[in-house]
């Protein structure tokens, strides 16, 4: 998003132009909304804008009027609800209006045309989220949840959203960011007054301190590798000979008939992903066509493809048929997922006669999970979603700790506070004089204050900004 130097340049005073954007997605909906703010909404409001309420705007904030959107000929364009909302008590601490139109491109397109030309500039994406941070009434973290509140998949991921957006993670940035600035107020002390003894004693405390802050942010780390889950999902993927029954397990763990299902081997040609939800994990899971040998080009390619898919999967469900003897194909499946997080599914287990050796398996499967399912009988089913949450979560921590860290750059912030802080622990053992860890205590606040935006460089709020949608 280019201008915001601009904006940190000139103090905040390019907050002064009114930006507009569609605040609803583009397409046939109940209700359109073009959103604007800045101190010329209310103006720009006034020309497009009328009611039988002439004196709308005189009364408090955060009202909804009834009137029409009218051209500059006059002519009525859409009737309309208009929301307005005063400085300083709204989303961007500025004022704020909301047309709410009829849902559809046309009537938001055309409304946003009127006010663009009644003096208000296109916002460019997330910009009103953008205001909301430059102007103080949301940290950079709590901007950042807003995205992710977008974007959950889960009621989980919604959750830890909501919850970051509440300033959860914030606070406990805040109190580690307060705890090393105290720290450095001391070895400032210490500095005017160097006694040997004296800086000794310091060093020992310093070290202790340090210490735990450090545990600390190791703490949030760890969350973080769950957070990442509950953010981004899990890709698995559905691998097996054909005819094993991939996509009945795929339907089977959809509920729903998704796949093409028969007993023709070679039914499924191409990929097919969907999501799931197990235990609040977005899985986003993947059928692929039949493993096996073949001089087929358009099989062949197939084949490729899903090894490729194999090796991008975070865990891979390795179908096979209880009622088939295990044969060099499968053996050659096995293989291929030795170094790979698997479960080992033997399909078809309501057939009568089984004829695969559980023990060989067992040492196929070296130390990872086999399971005994049914997708035509949907047996087992729940032990594969406990088996698998267990195997995805298990080592991070299972529950959803309010202040899970979701957000890649967020635990490299922390990765740089905790490599900064690893650092000041070992000079402070070789007892260096208390202000060469200085520099390295303040190295960690500078990078958690990425994290929160007090420490931010404009280039990272372009880049963060930028990834939002318009209007938000
Ligand atoms: N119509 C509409 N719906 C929306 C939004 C919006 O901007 N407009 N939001 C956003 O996209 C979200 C709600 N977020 C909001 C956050 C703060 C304020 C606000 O006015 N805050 C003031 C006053 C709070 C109060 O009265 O206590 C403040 O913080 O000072 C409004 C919406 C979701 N729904
Ligand atoms: N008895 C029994 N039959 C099953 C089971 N699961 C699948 N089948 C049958 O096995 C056949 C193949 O099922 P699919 O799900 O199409 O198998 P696939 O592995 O996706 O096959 P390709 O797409 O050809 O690789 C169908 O006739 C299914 O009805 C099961 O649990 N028990
Ligand atoms: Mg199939």
């Amino acid at each position: 998003m280019l201008g915001l130097k601009n904006y940190l340049a000139g103090g905040l005073n390019l907050l002064e132009d009114t930006i507009a954007a569609i605040s609803t997605p583009l397409g046939e909906g109940g209700i359109g909304i073009v959103r604007l703010s800045g101190p010329a909404a209310f103006d720009i409001a006034k020309k497009i804008f009328r009611s039988k309420k002439k004196e709308w705007s005189a009364a408090e904030g955060h009202r909804l009027v009834y009137g029409h959107i009218l051209d500059p000929a006059g002519q009525i364009v859409d009737e309309v609800l208009l929301g307005y909302m005063k400085a300083p008590h709204t989303y961007t601490r500025e004022d704020i209006i909301e047309i709410n139109c009829h849902g559809g491109i046309v009537p938001s397109k055309k409304i946003l045309e009127l006010v663009l030309s009644a003096g208000a500039r296109l916002a460019r994406p997330g910009e009103f989220s953008l205001r909301a941070f430059l102007n103080g009434r949301i940290d950079l973290a709590q901007a950042e949840s807003i995205i992710d509140i977008i974007r959950a998949r889960t009621e989980t991921g919604l959750k830890l959203a909501v919850a970051q957006l509440n300033g959860s993670l914030s606070r406990k940035i805040l109190e580690l960011q307060d705890r090393l600035l105290g720290l450095l107020a001391q070895v400032e002390a210490n500095i005017d007054f160097p006694e040997d003894d004296l800086e000794a004693a310091t060093g020992q405390e310093l070290l202790r301190t340090v210490g735990e802050l450090l545990e600390q942010v190791e703490d949030l780390i760890r969350g973080a590798q769950a957070g990442k889950i509950y953010r981004e999902g899990i890709r698995t993927i559905i691998i097996g000979r054909p005819n094993v029954g991939k996509s009945s397990l795929l339907n089977a763990l959809l509920r729903e008939n998704r796949a093409i299902v028969s007993d023709i081997p070679g039914t499924t040609r191409d990929i097919i992903e969907e999501m799931i939800n197990i235990g609040g994990i977005p899985l986003k899971i993947i059928d692929t066509a039949g493993l096996h040998e073949t001089e087929n080009i358009i099989e062949k390619i197939g084949m490729e493809k899903t090894r490729e898919m194999i090796n991008r999967a975070d865990l891979v469900l390795v179908v096979l048929d209880a009622g088939r003897e295990l044969v060099a194909a499968d053996l050659d499946i096995i293989g291929s997922v030795r170094d790979k997080k698997a479960v080992f599914l033997v399909n078809k287990d309501d057939l009568a006669e089984k004829k695969i050796s559980v023990e060989e398996l067992d040492v196929l499967a070296a130390g990872r999970p086999v399971l005994w399912v049914s997708a035509k009988e949907e047996t087992g089913l729940d032990e594969l979603e406990e088996k698998i949450f267990e195997m995805v979560m298990g080592g991070h921590l299972s529950g959803t700790d309010d202040a899970l860290v979701t957000n890649t750059r967020h635990k490299q912030a922390l990765e740089a506070a905790q490599r900064h802080l690893t650092d000041a622990v070992a000079e402070l053992k070789k007892k260096v004089p208390v202000d060469v860890a200085a520099i390295d205590i303040r190295a960690a606040w500078e990078a958690l204050g990425e994290i929160t935006g007090n420490t931010v460089t404009e280039d990272l709020l372009d880049r963060i900004f930028a990834d939002f949608c318009i209007g938000k």
